[in-house]
């Protein structure tokens, strides 16, 4: 198999280019001019992006090989998830890995903002020594108010408990217990928050909200506005006027709704601005940590896996054992279903039964449609695009919750057609079949299976297994069931070598035989 190749646009961690080396070929740019990233993306299977350069649909488009787009970093607004969920394009980013980073910004911005610390130090260096003009105020105390309680609102809840402020926040999505264990009072509304809080942090994504004068002017006087977020949320015009009134103490941009911002940016003319170039996630240890679980994302996509860091798939919390177990079920009992009926003309009937938490459905049933309909469809099918495919196909999957208390399995049938019914067991993390086309089989899934479906008449065996040994292939196990219905069997071999066609042909020629499947 050729070695993928991976394009890395902008300064990643050494650590992450070292991982990807080993399974690809990597082109590494500290920053690649943008014109460029359009003419190149066709020669990549991979690409991976920070803040600096956009992946839009127009992008994206006309190029087959491409399969995993990764943001080495948190928020993934530059990329256009739609169009990469349409053509089965797994989108990588890093979540949580520069949290850290990004809520430390922040305290960074709002002590220098209370302490004048970028003051004090160009009014040392140009000589002068007035320690009157720089009084300061404290963090203790003070009422922080965040917006945007996830992975970076709540580092800086740890940080501001540290300094021993009074901690609010506003996140509707999330639960109570979440703000009761970092010591936080929950407030409902942005109108509750902002009017208590010295200090406003915003940790949302760009989706987040707009905050306009009108809700900033409710701010307590003297208050500061921080955002290491995303640029242009909290209208900057607004902030450059309330900090001409003398309403804001301060204000600590890291990002900005034009990066970076134009010569006229009206925040320039206010020296308790503080600005920074997009820095939150610009430290060692953030850097690191970002481009090694980008890089093991890349590489799990590039495996057709599916990485916990995968954007477009609703990847269920579940361990890894639990995961890749139900995972491989999933494939299986897809795979099997799909070959037995080429012809998918009832919905599709996906029976649980068994231990497996309601949490993991939506990604289990878009792994088994995936596993279907990439046995009927030459497009790229994989869970990120399979409901897409599903529904351009027009095939409909129920899911149905049977004996929680049985062994975890899966099946599959038409509606209304119990005879059809395929179905994998997980005991002790080994897909077992014990069900193939309604007929009762117990076999341990091999890697290479071949099946036949025959008359139940004698020597059929005998004949498949001498033409098996006929073309040097191994049999390691076989196993033999009886359709009641219609006097026919059928037999599963398992075999130590991939299946020739020319076996498959010679197969067929045996009259007593309907029909081989090669797994
Ligand atoms: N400046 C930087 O270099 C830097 C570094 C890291 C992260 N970031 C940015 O920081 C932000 C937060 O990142 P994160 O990792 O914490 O993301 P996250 O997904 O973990 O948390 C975001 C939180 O915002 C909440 N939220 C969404 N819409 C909201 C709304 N309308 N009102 C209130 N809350 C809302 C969500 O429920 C979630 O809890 C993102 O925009 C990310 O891109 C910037
Ligand atoms: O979303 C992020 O992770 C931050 O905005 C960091 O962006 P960067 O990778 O361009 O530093």
């Amino acid at each position: 198999m050729t070695r993928p190749r991976i394009l890395i646009t902008e300064t990643l961690g050494q650590e992450g280019i070292d991982l990807l080396r080993e399974v690809a070929d990597v082109d590494a740019y500290d920053l690649l001019p943008k014109e460029q990233l359009p003419e190149i993306i066709d020669n990549y299977d991979a690409v991976i992006v920070r803040s600096a350069h956009r992946l839009p649909r127009e992008t994206l488009i006309g190029h087959p090989r491409l399969k995993v787009v990764a943001r080495a970093g948190s928020g993934v607004d530059n990329v256009d998830l739609k169009t990469c969920t349409e053509l089965g394009i797994a989108v990588i980013n890093a979540p949580g890995a520069n949290a850290v980073a990004a809520a430390e910004q922040a305290f960074a911005h709002m002590l220098a903002i209370l302490r004048n610390v970028h003051l004090g130090d160009a009014h040392v260096r140009s000589g002068e020594w007035s320690r009157k003009k720089f009084l300061g105020g404290e963090l203790h105390e003070r009422r922080l108010g965040i917006i945007g309680f996830g992975k970076v609102g709540r580092e800086a809840a740890r940080i501001a408990n540290g300094f021993r402020m009074k901690v609010y926040a506003y996140d509707p999505f999330v639960a109570d217990e979440i703000f009761q264990a970092h010591n936080v009072t929950r407030m409902e509304t942005l109108e509750e928050l902002l009017p208590v809080s010295d200090i406003l942090t915003l940790h949302t994504p760009k989706s987040g909200p707009q905050i306009g004068l009108d809700l900033l002017s409710t701010l307590p006087a003297g208050a500061i506005v921080i955002n290491v977020a995303r640029g242009g949320m909290i209208d900057e015009e607004a902030l450059a006027t309330l900090m001409d009134t003398g309403h804001l103490l301060g204000v600590g941009l890291d990002v900005f709704s034009q990066e970076p911002p134009p010569a006229d940016f009206p925040l320039f003319r206010h020296p308790r601005a503080v600005l920074t170039p997009h820095l939150g996630g610009s430290t060692h240890e953030a850097m690191t940590g970002v481009a090694v679980m980008t890089a093991q994302g890349v590489i799990a996509a590039l495996q057709g896996l599916t990485p916990p860091n995968i954007v477009n798939v609703p990847v269920p919390p579940l361990t890894p054992d639990e995961f890749g177990m139900l995972d491989e079920g999933a494939r299986i009992v897809g795979r099997i279903f799909a070959q037995m009926h080429r012809t998918l003309h009832a919905p599709i009937v996906l029976s649980l039964k068994g231990p497996i938490p309601k949490n993991a459905l939506p990604w289990l049933k878009q792994t088994v449609l995936a596993a279907i309909l990439n046995e009927q469809l030459a497009d790229r099918v994989n869970a990120v695009n399979a409901l897409v495919k599903a529904e351009e196909q027009g095939l409909k999957l129920l899911v149905e919750e049977r004996d929680a208390n049985a062994l975890p399995t899966l099946a599959l049938r038409l509606e209304g057609h119990p005879e059809t019914t395929t179905e994998v067991s997980l005991e002790n993390h080994v897909p077992r079949l014990r069900r193939i086309n309604g007929v009762a089989v117990d076999l341990p899934w091999p890697d290479i299976a071949l099946m036949t479906v025959h008359d139940d008449a004698p020597g059929v065996v005998g004949k498949v297994g001498t033409l098996v040994g006929q073309y040097g292939i191994n049999i390691g196990n076989l196993h033999l069931g009886r359709q009641e219905n219609n006097h026919q069997a059928l037999m599963i071999l398992s075999l130590d070598q991939t299946v020739p066609d020319d076996l498959v042909r010679d197969l067929n020629q045996i009259t007593d035989i309907h029909h081989v499947f090669v797994f």
